[in-house]
């Protein structure tokens, strides 16, 4: 067997071009142009190298968006600030700060200064909680955009074994959520976890977001499963990698996400799409009716 790819990129093309013409009528019939505030502490070159994508992605569906970078050794409460006046300005309505933060920083503290509705990356615990419930406003972007990979490409994923390979706060532990809320069975995988391909080789929707290169290899892979690699690895001679051995498992898979091309365009574009949903609800908000399409959140119900 080989895997059929799934195309990150093209997906979110499509995804980018329904966001354009959101914007369009935000702008014209509304008189809204969505902003969004990129806050971002220190020079990591990694961060710099996203967050740089995710403006010029704002910039191609026009959405507004500020950058605010803070030296590494700033005070905290310099930066929480910021986030209490963003989270005032009313021509604001995503507030995201890069992660990671620098050692000394408090990152709950820092999540939790943002306006809960202006949650983009849907990491404040208001936006956790919701998760958890199956009805939250803000879907972290990454698991988003895993769903919708998976609806684009037409993988069933209720009553399936999905597993999950890694369980941080920003993608592990709200994709086993996700997947749990569109009723898959869900095993969580990390790094103490004994005997990982023991869970692996059961999964029919793998999901590999550890940071490891060819942690996952062919025969940790069932037949026939669909494989998400999420990993992102830079190897030493420049190449970028996933977790996946991936010439290896796409003999065994029938679909497998490519790194890069993959899972990476679709987190910058969930981001666009969060955020065009909150200037949309901060119109709705101001009395105005629910009229605008909310067809990208439609095909990934309940989550
Ligand atoms: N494509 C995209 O859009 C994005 C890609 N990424 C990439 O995804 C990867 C994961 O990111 P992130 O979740 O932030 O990383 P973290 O380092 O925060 O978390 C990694 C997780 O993987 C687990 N893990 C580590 N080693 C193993 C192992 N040998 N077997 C099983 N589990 C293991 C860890 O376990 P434990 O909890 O026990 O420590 C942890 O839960 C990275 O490569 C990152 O660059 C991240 C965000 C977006
Ligand atoms: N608050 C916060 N929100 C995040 O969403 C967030 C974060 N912090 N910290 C770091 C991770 C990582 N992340 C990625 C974004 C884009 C690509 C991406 O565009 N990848 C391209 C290639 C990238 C390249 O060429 O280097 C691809 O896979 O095709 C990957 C990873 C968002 N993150
Ligand atoms: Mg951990």
């Amino acid at each position: 067997m080989t895997a059929k790819i799934i195309d990150g990129k093209a997906v979110a093309a499509g995804v980018r071009q329904e966001c354009r013409q959101r914007v369009d009528v935000l702008k014209k019939k509304f008189g809204v142009s969505p902003g969004l505030a990129v806050i971002m502490v220190g020079e990591d070159p990694a961060s710099a190298v996203y967050v740089r994508k995710k403006i010029q992605a704002c910039a191609d569906v026009g959405i507004d968006s500020r950058k605010f970078l803070f030296p590494a050794d700033v005070e905290q409460s310099a930066v929480i600030d910021k986030i209490t006046e963003l989270s005032a300005n009313p021509s604001i309505h995503g507030i995201l700060v890069q992660l990671p933060l620098p050692k000394h920083f408090d990152v709950k503290a820092v999540l939790g200064a943002i306006d809960q509705e202006k949650d983009v990356d849907g990491f404040h615990l208001y936006n956790v909680g919701g998760l958890v419930i199956g009805d939250t406003v803000f879907p972290p972007c990454t698991p988003y955009g895993v769903m919708l990979l998976l609806d684009h490409a037409g993988v069933d994923v209720a009553g399936r074994n999905a597993v999950v390979v890694g369980a941080s706060n920003i993608v592990g532990k709200p994709m086993a959520l996700m997947l749990m809320q569109r009723e898959a069975t869900v095993s969580v995988c990390h790094a103490k976890t004994r005997d990982l391909a023991q869970f692996t080789i059961l999964a029919d929707i793998l999901i590999v977001a550890a940071g490891y290169p060819n942690l996952i290899t062919a025969p940790m892979v069932k037949s026939g499963a669909v494989v998400i690699d999420v990993g992102i690895n830079r190897l030493a001679n420049g190449q970028l990698v996933g977790d996946c051995d991936f010439e290896g498992v796409r003999r065994r898979a029938s679909m497998i996400t490519p790194v890069p091309g993959g899972v990476g365009p679709m987190t910058v574009t969930m981001l666009l799409v969060n955020t065009i949903n909150s200037a949309e609800r901060s119109l709705n908000a101001a009395g105005h009716q629910p009229m605008l399409g909310r067809s990208i959140c439609a095909a990934t119900p309940g989550i």
